[in-house]
């Protein structure tokens, strides 16, 4: 992790004389709240924080835009970005640096961690993250963090840094002017993507390669054109969204965001097809506190598959392979007794973000009425 003020000469060629100072986050604080330049120019405070992804990576050659390794640091990208003298001050810290698919509860909680402080001291938060599994962070940070009017961004890239026309640089330099604009106030979690910018609660990865790579049905919040980001709404944040306060055991009394290693309930998710094998349901429920199968329409499985379920005692969520549409709470299977079985609709919600609210919810000890009155937020329950 860098520790020293740098000075970096921008590489935007239009820019090649103008230099930025970058903070570094063991800069200290105090200091930086004293500086002349803060008091007088009064620009806005960012915080970066780098976790890797293909917008930290490098390819084997210009031509590549597969089979790369992470292999820059929050700072060297930092260097690939336009001046953002002008526009705000930043500070960077690295938390992790990895391709998006290594991201665990570990990660997620130094993420939830170095966010929780930051938002008491920055303005705004941009993270660089890879893309295959960013909705999944998103998701997690928009459904335990309240920021209040801070924006916190989230960026990547679709291809790596190496290779020709890369989208990192411009992607990055977004997200920096989109967390430190006035306008992003009040809005939650943001990506900016493509000179998009989307709800974090909503967004799935559609694309696996192209760079318009996020499909947002709820649609786009605004744009970034030539410098301006353009809102189509008014600040709003996403109303279904069910706000977990995480009961995370403190290591130090004085700082709410320091405390221990914790771990979430396993719950797994299953994959629907026909011949779906109730053995192999009852085979992965045996080794977790609770499951999510990718129903193969609005909720529906093979019905041996079903009876199998109804015997199982751990919640069991039904949400769907289909990208739309949601699976309705009438579309449930029902035990023959009419009582209220262990399955829980996901609404909306895909099987990835049905899988992390379920383990928020089993985190929080909840039982099953309480877990599907957290669904029903989603038009399930
Ligand atoms: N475009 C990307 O960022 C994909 C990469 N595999 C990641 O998620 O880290």
């Amino acid at each position: 992790m860098p520790n020293n003020d740098i000075e970096i000469n921008t590489i935007c060629s239009d820019l090649e004389s103008s230099k930025f100072t970058l903070l570094s986050s063991a800069h200290d604080h105090n200091e930086r709240a004293q500086s002349d330049r803060h008091v007088a120019r009064k620009l806005p405070k960012i915080k970066i924080f780098g976790t890797g992804g293909t917008i930290a990576s490098k390819g084997a050659s210009s031509s590549h835009t597969a089979g790369y390794h992470v292999d820059l640091t929050i700072q060297e990208l930092l260097e690939s970005i336009p001046d953002i003298s002008g526009v705000c001050d930043i500070d960077y810290e690295q938390i992790c640096n990895v391709d998006s698919k290594e991201i665990d509860e570990d990660s997620l909680l130094k993420i939830y961690a170095g966010v929780s402080s930051a938002l008491q001291n920055f303005d705004g938060i941009v993270i660089t993250h890879g893309t295959d599994t960013m909705a999944e962070t998103t998701f997690f940070i928009e459904s335990t963090i309240d920021s209040g009017d801070v924006p916190i961004v989230f960026v990547g890239s679709m291809r790596p840094s190496t290779s020709v026309s890369a989208d990192g640089p411009m992607n990055l330099y977004q997200a920096i002017c989109i967390a430190a604009d006035k306008q992003s106030r009040g809005r939650g979690v943001l990506v900016s993507l493509n000179d998009q910018i989307s709800a974090g609660y909503y967004i799935t990865k559609t694309n696996a390669n192209s760079l318009d790579s996020f499909n947002v049905r709820q649609g786009y919040l605004g744009n970034f054109v030539n410098n301006e980001v353009h809102y189509y709404w008014p600040p709003v944040k996403p109303e279904v969204c069910h706000k977990f306060k995480l009961a995370l055991l403190p290591t130090d009394d004085k700082d709410a965001t320091k405390f221990t290693a914790t771990s979430f309930p396993t719950v797994h998710v299953l994959y629907g097809h026909q011949t779906l094998s109730p053995e192999l349901v009852r085979l992965v429920a045996q080794s977790c506190e609770g499951l999510v199968i990718a129903t193969m329409g609005a909720g529906s499985l093979p019905s041996a598959v079903n009876d199998v379920v109804l015997e199982l005692s751990i919640p069991i969520v039904y949400s769907k392979r289909s990208m739309d549409g949601m699976v309705p709470t009438a579309n449930l299977p029902k035990q023959k007794s009419g009582k209220r079985s262990n399955i829980i609709a996901s609404g909306f919600l895909n099987p990835e973000k049905s899988r992390i609210l379920l383990q928020l919810c089993l985190f929080e000890k909840f039982g099953l009425s309480e877990i599907r009155e957290v669904f029903k937020g989603a038009y399930g329950g």
